[in-house]
Order: structure tokens, then C-alpha cells, then sequence
């Protein structure tokens, strides 16, 4: 069979993926939730002219000079406003926050000011309009502030509640399954046998799901073995799993089932085998509505397949628009010449003080070796038949 080009399977992998549908949910609770709908404000804020100092409100006219004497007539706390209305000679003792009454104009801050009982003594002129924040400072009632697509931040979760929402239109999380197949594999934290190492991969992909918007669903490991394949990916489905994701089993060996085994259970094969490196034995279908990605299980190109395919596929589902955080960089080594594969070299990422980029692939490139992974900030992307490249010529990168 024939390798896939990566565009041609990215492009065939989320044609016709749409996202999911909305649901409401409360503000409280929307952070890192997707804005499904443009939001307008509900309200005008501040809704009144506000102090934004304690101090006294006048009318900077009665203040222009120090030394002026006025007479305070009343207070205004936050959320109590003097109700009466300040006349030439009057002040108000004002807080933070509170409206200014009618007839003031400005705020003179208490630091400027000496006061005994009712009389008031202005230590510094006041300029018109000082320290008040006018009606809709910030904004006012139909501005739309938070665009659909939006991923809802401390920032914008804190905008959305002063714009009066309780509840906030999200898409629907997409809810990721993720089966680990390997009879060499057990959990983080366990003692593995003499012929058998500990599962990392599914610990990388949950998190980027995380990162992406979605909800994983660790399905723990299978062993190399069609029936226990085949129940966790009925659980998958069960579960009412968007997407299904498989780690490892997606070559050609006796004990890559996992193919073989979503076929048995009705899955619609897209693609397997793409011209990649790493991540050739990556395999996309749809089992009904679930969408499935095999990625192979070395854990360099699990990961790397997981940036290129799921992430986008993740964007795509929860209507973000696909950042690919794709760039260039200048190149420190020579890199030689690239075969048919798509090559995403690990590398390590300098940025320096003039805001310019440079990279440095890693002498080893072994698509096992996670300690590299960790220590790379770019991925080199060499384009299939590349020709040799040389210190200081411009590369495309995946930043990470
Ligand atoms: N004859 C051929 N052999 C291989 C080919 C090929 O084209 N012809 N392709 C190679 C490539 S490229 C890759 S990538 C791997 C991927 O194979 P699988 O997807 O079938 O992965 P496994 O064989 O199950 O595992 C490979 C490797 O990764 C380790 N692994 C698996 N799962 C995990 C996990 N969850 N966490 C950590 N490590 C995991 C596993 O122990 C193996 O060492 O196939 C090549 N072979
Ligand atoms: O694709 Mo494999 O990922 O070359 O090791």
C-alpha cells in the first residue's frame, strides 16, 4: 500500500467534521469551555458614573485652588448612593465605586484634603472630571465583547459575568476515549515484568486532549488479544466516546490487532500508512458516528501523530479555528537530504533577545526516545524529497 501524503489524510481525516452542538452551562464553570455564540453585554458598566477614588465629590469649580473651604453635606458608600444633590460649596464623602451625586463632577482624593466635622479644606486643585469613570467605561449594553470560538480564560470568564451572563452558549466537550494495547504494558507506578515497560503514551494523549478542549476517557491497557481489544472499544462506544483512540498495534506485525479487530467490529477504514516520520502506521475510520484514530505506539510518534491529527480534529470538534503554531526558524546544523517520508525532526528551540529564532535537530532521532520529546521545542518539518539544508538556511517549524 502506498503512503498518504499528511495534508491529503489531515484534509480527508476533517472533511465533514463539524462541531458537535451546544449546551449551557454555567459561567462558573465554562473555564477552557469553547463560546458557541457571539456574546453581547446585558448591562452598561459601570451603569452610573462612578468614583474611582474615597475621597469627597464636588464640583471641581468650588476646587480649583487649594486652600478653597467647602462644606461635606452627606456620605456615598459602594452600593448607597448620596441621594441628594451637591450644590456650589458642597462635597460628599465618596467611596470606591460608589456614584457620584448629581451635581459633582469630580473626585478629590481624600489624601488632598483636610477635613474637621463638616468642613472640608482642598490641599491640592482639582481638574474637571478627575477620578470619576464615566457611564459605560467599560463597555455598554449590546456591545458584543466575546466572539463565537472564543476559548473561555480567566480573562474572558471574568468579562462574561460582568456582562451579566449566568450561564454562557459552549459546544459540547468532545469526549475522548483512549485504549492502550500492549501485553508489554503496565500502568505508571507499577513494577513491570522482566519483558515489559511502563504505558506513557496514553498519559501524553490524555493531556493533549485536556489542552484541546475535550474530555479524555482513559480505557486502561488491553492486552495483544482480539477479545480484549474488541471489549474496550465496545466500552469506548458504550460510553458514547466522539472519538476513539488507540495507542499502538497499528503496524504489520502478528500482534498489531488493532486494526483488524475495529474492522470486526464495523469500523469504516479512512486511512493507514502515511508519509510521515515519525508516524507511518497511523490509521484513521469511523466506527458510526465515533471517529477513530490508531496511532502507532512508539511513543515519539504516538505524540507527534496526536499534534498533527487529533489536535486538529479536536479544534475542528469544538469549533476552534486550527492553530497549528506552525513557523520558521533559522537552522543551526545541516540536515541531509529527506526520503518520501514527511520528517518532523526533534529539535531544540533558541530564542533570542532580537526576538529571532533559531533551531538545532537532535543528533538521534529514534522515534522511542521521549527524553528528546521533552526537550524539544520545535519540530522540523522537512518536506518529503527535501534536499539537503545547512546552518543558516530558514526551515518551517511546529512549535510545541
Ligand atoms: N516490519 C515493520 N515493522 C515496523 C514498521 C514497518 O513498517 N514494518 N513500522 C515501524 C514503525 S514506523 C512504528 S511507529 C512502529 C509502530 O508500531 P505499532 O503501532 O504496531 O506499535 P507497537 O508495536 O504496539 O509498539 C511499538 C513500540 O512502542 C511501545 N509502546 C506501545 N504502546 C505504548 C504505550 N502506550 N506507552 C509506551 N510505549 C508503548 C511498544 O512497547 C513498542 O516498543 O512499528 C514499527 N515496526
Ligand atoms: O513512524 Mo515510526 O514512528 O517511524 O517510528
Amino acid at each position: 500500500m502506498s503512503l498518504m501524503p499528511v495534508e491529503d489524510a489531515r484534509a480527508k481525516l476533517l472533511s465533514g467534521v463539524v462541531p458537535l452542538g451546544v449546551e449551557s452551562v454555567p459561567v462558573a464553570a465554562a473555564n477552557g469551555r469553547v463560546l458557541a455564540a457571539d456574546l453581547a453585554a446585558r448591562r452598561t458598566q459601570p451603569p452610573f458614573p462612578a468614583s474611582a477614588m474615597d475621597g469627597y465629590a464636588l464640583r471641581a469649580a468650588d476646587a480649583a485652588a487649594a486652600g478653597a473651604r467647602l462644606t461635606v453635606i452627606g456620605e456615598a458608600p459602594a452600593g448607597h448612593g448620596f441621594t441628594g444633590t451637591v450644590g456650589p460649596g458642597d462635597a460628599v464623602r465618596i467611596f470606591t465605586g460608589a456614584p457620584v451625586p448629581a451635581g459633582a463632577d469630580s473626585i478629590l482624593i481624600q489624601e488632598n484634603a483636610s477635613r474637621s466635622e463638616a468642613s472640608l479644606t482642598v490641599l491640592e486643585p482639582v481638574r474637571a472630571g478627575q477620578f470619576v469613570r464615566p457611564a459605560g467605561l467599560d463597555f455598554s449594553q449590546g456591545d458584543v465583547l466575546l466572539r463565537a470560538g472564543t476559548r473561555l480564560d480567566f480573562k474572558a470568564l471574568a468579562l462574561a459575568a460582568a456582562m451579566n451572563h449566568a450561564a454562557l452558549p459552549v459546544w459540547r466537550k468532545p469526549l475522548v476515549a483512549i485504549i492502550a494495547t500492549g501485553d508489554e504494558l503496565v500502568p505508571p507506578g507499577q513494577t513491570p515484568g522482566p519483558d515489559q515497560i511502563i504505558a506513557s503514551n496514553h498519559c501524553g494523549v490524555a493531556a493533549l486532549v485536556e489542552d484541546c478542549g475535550g474530555s479524555p476517557l482513559d480505557l486502561g491497557i488491553a492486552a495483544d488479544d482480539p477479545t480484549a481489544i474488541a471489549l474496550k472499544v465496545r466500552e469506548g462506544i458504550a460510553a458514547g466516546a466522539d472519538v476513539l483512540v488507540t495507542l499502538g498495534g497499528a503496524s504489520v506485525g502478528d500482534h498489531d490487532l488493532v486494526q483488524s479487530v475495529l474492522g470486526s467490529e464495523g469500523m469504516e477504514l479512512a486511512f493507514w500508512k502515511i508519509a510521515m516520520r515519525p508516524g507511518k502506521p497511523l490509521m484513521a475510520g469511523h466506527l458510526g458516528r465515533t471517529k477513530v484514530l490508531g496511532l502507532p505506539g512508539n511513543p515519539v510518534s504516538s505524540l507527534v501523530c496526536a499534534l498533527l491529527f487529533l489536535r486538529p480534529l479536536l479544534y475542528r470538534l469544538t469549533g476552534q479555528p486550527d492553530g497549528t503554531g506552525q513557523t520558521t526558524a533559522t537552522l543551526t546544523a545541516p540536515v541531509p537530504a529527506n526520503d518520501q517520508r514527511q520528517d518532523y525532526l526533534r529539535a531544540r528551540l533558541t530564542t533570542h533577545p532580537d526576538g529571532t529564532r533559531s533551531v538545532t535537530p537532535f543528533d538521534r532521532q529514534d522515534s522511542s526516545m521521549l527524553g528528546l520529546l521533552a526537550a524539544s521545542g520545535a519540530l522540523i518539518i522537512r518536506e518529503p524529497h527535501a534536499p539537503a539544508a545547512h546552518a543558516g538556511d530558514r526551515v518551517d517549524v511546529l512549535v510545541l
